[in-house]
């Protein structure tokens, strides 16, 4: 369980918990915080507040360690190598997932400049689901997909939430937020969150 007590950026202060196999879509207009929050659980920007995982806190671990347990997707991920292969500890593990997001079997050596917007999202999502986080926290994973790809990702999200991921989910899109979240947190513009069920 994800365990949130105070959590302190800027306008935002939240408290929460997030269960084992719990998907929370995360929804509010633009600008009002959905990043920062993500962003700050993540611990990838200066916060304050208790931060825990089963019990553990945050400060207990090296950022990296954390990270690879409670794992951000960008809405603009990064990139620190030129092909598609090379973001991934191991390809040929990695490929029946990157297949199934929809990229081509022979992508592995192309460049990452050549990838569409929509491509380098479900990549980055491919690189996020590889390290088989205990957190997801997903920041707007869908926006630049067309709906046959955002169906393959709300499905694979599923699954992984099924065998016991929790995920943050931040949608602009409510029917989606209704289809993946079993609750809803809006933030609102004074930093809090207000709770709904689907
Ligand atoms: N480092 C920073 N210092 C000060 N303000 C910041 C910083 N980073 C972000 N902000 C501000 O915090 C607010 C919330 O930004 P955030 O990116 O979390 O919004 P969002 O809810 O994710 O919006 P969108 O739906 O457009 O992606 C914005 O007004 C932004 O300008």
């Amino acid at each position: 369980m994800l365990t949130i007590r105070g959590l302190k950026r800027l306008h935002l202060f939240v408290s929460f918990d997030l269960q084992d196999g719990e998907c929370v879509a995360l929804q509010g207009p633009s600008g009002v915080g959905k990043t920062l929050l993500l962003r700050s659980i993540a611990d990838l920007d200066p916060n304050e507040g208790t931060v825990k995982l089963d019990g553990t806190l945050r400060e207990v671990m090296p950022a990296p360690a954390w990270r690879r347990r409670v794992t951000y997707l960008a809405a603009e991920p990064g990139w620190w190598s030129d092909t598609v292969q090379e973001h991934f500890t191991t390809w040929d593990d990695a490929l029946p997932l990157v297949a199934r997001l929809g990229l081509p079997n022979d992508c592995g050596p192309w460049s990452i400049q050549r990838l569409s917007t929509g491509e380098r999202l479900r990549l980055a999502l491919a690189r996020a689901l590889m390290l088989r986080s205990r957190v997801l926290l997903l920041d707007e994973p869908t926006s630049a997909l067309d709906p046959a790809a955002a169906a393959t990702v709300e499905a694979l999200i599923t699954e992984r939430v099924s065998d016991g991921t929790s995920v943050l989910w931040s949608t602009h899109d409510d029917a989606q937020a209704r289809r993946v979240g079993s609750r809803i947190f809006a933030i609102r513009p004074d930093g809090s969150i207000e709770e709904n069920l689907p």
